[in-house]
């Protein structure tokens, strides 16, 4: 020890669970006992107070060990309490989750990763298969935690009653948070106050006499697809999931941006394809918290890469807006919601008007209108390719599907309109049983705001719940032999039998999809165009189509059909 440390003696106050102790000692003695003061404060100090202190000569107080003594021990304290704190509550909080349904089956449990580690370890393509049977070897409700975060799995009608038809339990699930950075606070990764202004201001653009207004452009596109086909007709088995994103491309972008982009007769590849990269590395974010930090993932090669995408995103929208927004002024009145104005408005001229009223601000028109772009995009495409798929499997549907075009349109080509989607009673049964039976949107997710009680469980505030849609539409007590493809299902009176929320394709309750009425028109329209000129074949059985999880069910390697000319 060096001859510096006689100069030096200091009083301490040491508290040890709650005895208090003064003593003096000079910085040579604090120095020898250095290790043991460390192995007090590890285990249980709780705090060590210097109250007089003399510097004499040198003053060894100032010295640089003296001081790294004392910052070493702050730190420590603070890192015990940084580390501590955390795992002390998250250990309360589990208690008491223990105790709310901790009778729930669980699934099984690794550190870090929670119970979800199959989920998170799977890669893209097998975790459409891990998440698909979750619900077969837990039963219909289950729990697990992703990391911190405590999961509530429900599949049965009754229990997702409850939830969906709640105007509480409307905050979305933590994993939106990888839409955010592209979708902001549009419908549907918002929540809250801002989503039920939001959805109140929005709902006229989907009021039946706005639909009406574009089933011209529903027609219009189907024809261009048509014009397509023609060139496969008797060429054998062809891909039509590429060429219904294209289709369903260009309808959303004409009714919701109000522009021609012509993908069709040009199918430019920069936008969609940046669509599909951002979305696949977000899909990949979803399942790793890891991840979870915007700040952190920003500087990963993923975060990078997201915002080259995000960036051809941005730009291509806000040319459109700025030219939208242009015309929008200098037609301003004819611009009106009402059921006599013959002005077809876009989706972005109803949220450009909302500006007027200083309602929405630039970023919320973009973030809507990327919503929208997301919402209506993919849905359509799978709808027309997996009913398409189903009825080139199940000839008579087809067949019963064709008579009833054939009566209404008495094999003229004419475009569709609302009154003819009306009278297409048979074809609705059928996209609906294609919808339950290939569920677009297979999972939804919330985020509890308020308790609620499932099955005499008491789920808390802050627990997330996933919804499996899919589970839900093959329950066999609600759709006996759930693997056959059958539209009397959805006759009025086998209707009356289920439970009201059995069949749930576009969610329910006041989350629902605001866009399912589009969807019905533009996907009968596409399907009218094609069965009336065509009989069509699917080279793939369902049961054999590997799909990728990506919000919506992707077919990996497509979806076949070929096409055969009815007259
Ligand atoms: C067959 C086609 C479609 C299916 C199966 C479908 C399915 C769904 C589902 C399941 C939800 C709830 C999501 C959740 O709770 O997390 C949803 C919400 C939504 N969908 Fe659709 N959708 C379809 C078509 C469309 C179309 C064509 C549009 C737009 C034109 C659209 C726009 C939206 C929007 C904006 C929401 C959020 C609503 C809100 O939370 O207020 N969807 N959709």
């Amino acid at each position: 020890m060096d001859g510096m440390s006689l100069f030096v003696q200091n009083t301490y106050v040491i508290s040890v669970n709650d005895q208090k102790w003064r003593t003096t000692f000079n910085f040579s003695y604090l120095h020898s006992k250095r290790y043991k003061f460390k192995r007090i404060h590890v285990g249980r100090l709780v705090s060590l107070k210097c109250v007089t202190k003399y510097s004499v000569g040198r003053g060894y107080l100032n010295s640089a060990p003296f001081k790294m003594e004392l910052v070493l021990s702050v730190l420590v304290i603070l890192l015990s309490v940084i580390v501590c704190l955390p795992l002390f509550k998250s250990y309360r909080k589990n208690k008491f989750f223990e105790k709310c349904f901790g009778a729930i089956p669980t699934e099984k449990w690794y550190p870090i990763f929670g119970s979800a580690y199959r989920i998170l370890s799977a890669n893209h393509k097998d975790r459409w298969n891990v998440m698909k049977s979750r619900h077969k070897i837990y039963g219909p409700i289950f729990r697990g935690t992703i990391g911190p975060t405590h999961i509530v799995y429900l599949s049965k009608a009754e229990h997702l009653k409850v939830i969906l038809r709640s105007y509480t339990n409307i905050k979305k699930g933590r994993s939106y948070n990888a839409l955010k950075p592209w979708l902001g606070d549009g419908l549907i990764s918002g929540g809250g106050e801002h989503w039920k202004f939001h959805r109140k201001v929005i709902r006229p653009a989907f009021y039946v006499t706005v639909l009406d207004k574009y089933m011209d452009v529903f027609s219009n596109n189907s024809s261009e697809l048509l014009d397509i086909f023609e060139q496969k007709v008797g060429q054998g088995y062809f891909d039509v999931f590429p060429l219904m994103t294209q289709l369903s491309l260009e309808t959303i972008a004409e009714t919701a941006m109000g522009v021609k982009l012509n993908f069709m007769k040009n199918p430019k590849l920069e936008y969609p394809n940046a669509i599909l990269n951002y979305l696949y590395v977000a899909i990949k974010r979803m399942f790793n918290p890891l991840t979870r930090n915007e700040f952190l993932f920003k500087l990963t090669k993923d975060g990078k890469y997201c915002k080259q995408q995000l960036d051809i995103i941005n730009s291509f929208n806000r040319k459109i807006i700025r030219e939208r927004r242009e015309h929008y002024e200098n037609h301003k009145d004819e611009y009106r919601l009402d059921e006599n104005s013959k002005t077809k408005m876009a989706f972005l001229d109803l949220l450009l008007a909302c500006q007027e009223t200083n309602s929405f601000t630039d970023q919320e028109v973009e973030e809507e209108v990327n919503t929208f772009m997301f919402g209506g995009q993919d849905t359509t495409a799978f709808s027309n390719t997996y009913t398409l798929m189903a009825l080139g499997n199940n000839l008579d549907v087809q067949r019963k599907v064709q008579e009833e075009i054939d009566s209404i349109f008495h094999g003229d080509e004419r475009p569709v309109t609302s009154e003819d989607c009306k009278k297409m009673e048979y074809m609705e049964r059928v996209i609906k049983e294609s919808l339950r039976c290939y569920t677009i949107v297979p999972f939804i997710s919330r985020e509890l705001e308020e308790e609620v009680e499932i099955d005499g469980f008491i789920i808390p505030k802050g627990v997330g719940v996933l919804m499996s849609l899919y589970d839900l539409h093959q329950d066999p007590e609600q759709f006996p032999e759930p693997e056959k493809f059958d539209p009397d299902r959805f006759l009025p009176e086998n209707v009356a039998k289920r439970h009201p929320f059995a069949f749930a394709p576009f969610s329910a309750g006041p989350r629902n999809c605001i866009g399912q009425n589009f969807a019905f028109r533009s996907v009968k329209t596409t399907l009218t165009h094609i069965l009336r000129r065509y009989n069509v074949k699917c080279l793939e059985k369902p049961e054999e189509v590997e799909k990728y999880y990506e919000i919506g069910l992707r077919p990996v390697n497509g979806i076949h059909i070929s096409l055969e000319r009815r007259h």
